[in-house]
């Protein structure tokens, strides 16, 4: 894939706290990002930050538990993922993505209620287990990301939502991403992860999956551990409900987001949507708000 049939078009980027834990790594993201917008592409950012979280947490003595690849939230856990995110992950990337111009904006899944949640259970061996306030995307308001888009800038967005109950939810960044991409119908969904791909046989690492449909994705999805269960399933949701291509590439290795989408083929693991994907749209598994309709701002003082 070249970047020209990409100019003008909008690609989400995932972008996982792993890739972010070295400083070479970050700016070397960065730079990928801005040679893609400045190519004419329009990039949007939804990052995650498990490890830094876990980090905080720790410092404050309190536990990381994960079950289905989900973080365990309780409310005082949820103060620590929603500072993290959206109050220091996010304005760190924000900053380094400006250092050369005032493109990027953050904003977290809250903001302009840009990602509604509804409470999520993690499946653990085929039983629904309570994992307190882990949300699930219920709905997406693309009207500020799209704002943002057209003024020029790159919107960063945190994955934090807000259930119609008012409560505050942790929603997975894959889950987050692929359904920012679901609703905004890009052409393009890229995970930076890392692992180098999707291995066949885990946790054997000697056979990265090139290639997957959205039928057979499906029928591996229920075995897949970990993180790797959320990530698939966003970006089987995201080919299903209409995006071209999901991608999930690994972040560890220095612009590998430029690589992926430029080198194309060797690298990552491509997800691809069955002929009948594109035609559904029941299978957003998100219901969209304001596409394709951004309301003028309003008059000053009005
Ligand atoms: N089949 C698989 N292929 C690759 N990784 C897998 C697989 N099953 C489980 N995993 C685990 O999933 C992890 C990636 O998910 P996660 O830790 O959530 O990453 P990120 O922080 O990038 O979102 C890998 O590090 C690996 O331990
Ligand atoms: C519910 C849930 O698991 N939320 C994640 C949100 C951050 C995330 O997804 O970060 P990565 O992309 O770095 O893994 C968490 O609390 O870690």
């Amino acid at each position: 894939m070249a970047l020209e049939p990409l100019r003008g078009h909008t690609v989400v980027v995932k972008y996982g706290g792993h890739a972010m834990t070295d400083d070479t790594l970050r700016r070397a993201f960065a730079q990928d990002v801005l040679t893609l917008y400045r190519a004419g592409v329009r990039p949007v950012v939804v990052h995650g930050g498990g490890p830094q979280i876990a980090a905080h947490l720790d410092r404050l003595g309190l536990r990381s538990d994960f079950l289905g690849g989900l973080r365990v939230t309780t409310p005082e856990t949820m103060e620590v993922v929603r500072m993290v995110l959206s109050g220091k992950v996010q304005k760190d990337l924000v900053g380094l993505l400006n250092e050369h111009g005032p493109h990027a904006v953050g904003l977290s899944g809250e903001d302009g209620r840009t990602l509604t949640a509804v409470k999520r259970y993690a499946q653990v061996g085929g039983e629904r287990v309570d994992i307190g306030l882990v949300g699930d995307v219920a709905r997406v308001n693309t009207a500020v990301v799209r704002l943002l888009l057209e003024g020029g800038h790159i919107p960063v967005v945190s994955s934090v939502g807000r259930g119609e109950d008012g409560q505050v939810y942790n929603v997975n960044a894959d889950t987050a991403a692929g359904a920012l991409a679901a609703a905004l119908g890009t052409r393009v969904l890229v995970v930076l992860t890392d692992v180098p791909g999707l291995y066949a046989d885990f946790p054997r690492d000697e056979r990265v999956v090139d290639r997957i449909g959205a039928a057979e994705l499906e029928r591996v999805l229920p075995g897949l551990d970990g993180g790797m269960g959320p990530k698939m399933e966003a970006c089987l949701r995201a080919v299903r409900g209409g995006v071209g291509v999901a991608r999930v590439l690994d972040g560890r290795a220095p612009h590998s987001l430029l690589d992926g989408l430029v080198g194309g083929a060797g690298s990552g693991t491509t997800i691809v949507p069955d002929p009948t994907d594109q035609t559904d749209p029941t299978a957003r598994g998100a219901e969209v708000e304001g596409v394709a309709r951004v309301a003028p701002a309003p008059a000053p003082g009005s």
